[in-house]
């Protein structure tokens, strides 16, 4: 069996072919494209490049595509990506517009270049269903939770794979394995060990997930991917008295307004000049104070979330970076980790910085919470998750 997962990220779209045939999907080809605009064009093009590379003789040899949907409501889980799928994306595309537009017309397309594969759905929120309650919850009256102000989370494959490959590399295999099958068995007893991990995912979206043997125990985004850290081009937290400030004071319509918090805030709004971390450090480096601004709020506010839930979980056995700025930006996680000794946490300022790529651990050996860098693999768990769904509705 092929599958093909399709990762439409806010900045990028990231595609892996599996072959499903062992235990563990193969990794046929893995590709992506950066800073895209135009999703659709690229989706077709990595059709074409899978044929021209000799992968696939034709895009009906893939019989799954596997899709990371972020944001629908109560519909959530693993399921089929089909019309229900697709009302539950437009539903709350308002809420998730950098995302789900994105994830309907690439479902959409698929449906119409794939007629005869099965497309399926993994949810981002599926992974934060076993949360504390009240950590699915805002100070809010019952009728606006039930109107769907609460807490999902978000980026639950990314975090699932660090906690699974964090217990595999800690050789603490049933607990490894639990976490892998969480989605068809729920939360198990196998393999329980207190193993707290702290996962960082920074990227084009970025958050922070505090995970004790694999089950998520808090995340820093809520309602929708535009909240907790600043986004590339998203706010992040934000007092809610802001908007009613910016209708009287600054005039704006409610259009306005949600167009500047989810186009031109986050590092872009802070720092004016990019939307990308890389172009903010370079012109950081420049003497652009607006830039160094903008760097220093990410780096604090992960700091801020990863020492919320250092006490959340009573201390960490493991904290790991991941995604694009996560994976690259050595500079960024000194400052998220800097000067925190007295806690057990100490990073290896030479592994930190060496420029290796692949999973890493970059902490000093006296450190008692191991620091690691470990690669994004959301495409690995939405590939298994499609398999199963595919062998379970044959
Ligand atoms: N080599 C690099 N060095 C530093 N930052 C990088 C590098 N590559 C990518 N990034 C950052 O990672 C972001 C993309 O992260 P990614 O996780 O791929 O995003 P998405 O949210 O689109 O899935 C870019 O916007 C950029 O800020
Ligand atoms: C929330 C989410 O999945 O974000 P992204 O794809 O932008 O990383
Ligand atoms: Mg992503």
């Amino acid at each position: 069996m092929l599958v093909f997962v399709a990762n439409l990220g806010s900045t990028s779209f990231k595609y892996s072919l599996f072959s499903m045939k062992g235990e563990a999907p193969e990794l046929l080809a893995r590709d992506g494209y950066e800073r895209v605009t135009d999703h659709a064009e690229v989706i077709a093009d990595s059709l074409e490049k899978l044929k021209a590379d000799g992968v696939i003789q034709s895009a009906d040899d893939i019989q799954g595509v596997g899709f990371k949907t972020v944001l629908g409501g109560e519909v959530t889980g693993c399921i089929a990506a089909d019309d229900v799928c697709l009302k539950a994306l437009e539903d709350n595309s308002d809420l998730a517009p950098a995302h789900n537009p994105p994830y309907a017309a690439g479902i959409r397309g698929f449906q119409q270049k794939l007629p005869n594969a099965t497309l399926v759905a993994l949810f981002e929120t599926a992974f934060y269903q076993w949360m504390p309650a009240r950590r699915r919850r805002y100070a809010v009256p019952e009728e606006w939770a039930e109107a769907g102000v609460k807490r999902y989370g978000f980026h639950g494959a990314s975090h699932k794979f660090i906690a699974e490959r964090s217990a595999e590399l800690a050789g603490y295999d049933d607990l490894a394995d639990s976490i892998r099958s969480l989605y068809v068995n729920g939360p198990s007893e196998k393999g329980a060990r207190n193993f707290r991990v702290i996962s960082c995912h920074l990227g084009g979206s970025s958050s922070v997930t505090a995970m004790r043997d694999g089950i998520a125990q808090g995340s820093s985004m809520g309602m929708s991917p535009q909240s907790g850290l600043p986004q590339n081009n998203r706010v992040g937290d934000l007092d809610s008295m802001a908007i009613p400030l910016a209708t009287k004071r600054l005039g704006l319509s409610m259009e306005e307004i949600e167009r500047v918090l989810t186009k031109e805030s986050g590092l872009l709004g802070l720092s004016g000049v990019s939307n990308d971390i890389r172009d903010i450090r370079e012109a950081a480096e420049q003497g652009n104070d607006r830039a160094q601004l903008a760097r220093e709020f990410l780096a604090g506010s992960v700091r801020d979330w990863v020492g919320t839930y250092f006490f959340t979980l009573g201390g960490a056995e493991r904290i790991v970076f991941t995604a694009g700025i996560g994976e690259n930006d050595a500079a960024l996680r000194a400052e998220v980790l800097t000067g925190l000794e007295d806690l057990g946490i100490v990073l290896d300022p030479i592994k930190n910085e060496s420029g290796e790529r692949g999973e890493r651990k970059i902490s000093a050996d006296n450190s008692k919470t191991e620091v690691w860098v470990i690669p994004a693999n959301e495409e690995w768990v939405v590939a298994r998750e499609t398999r199963r769904f595919i062998e379970n509705n044959q």
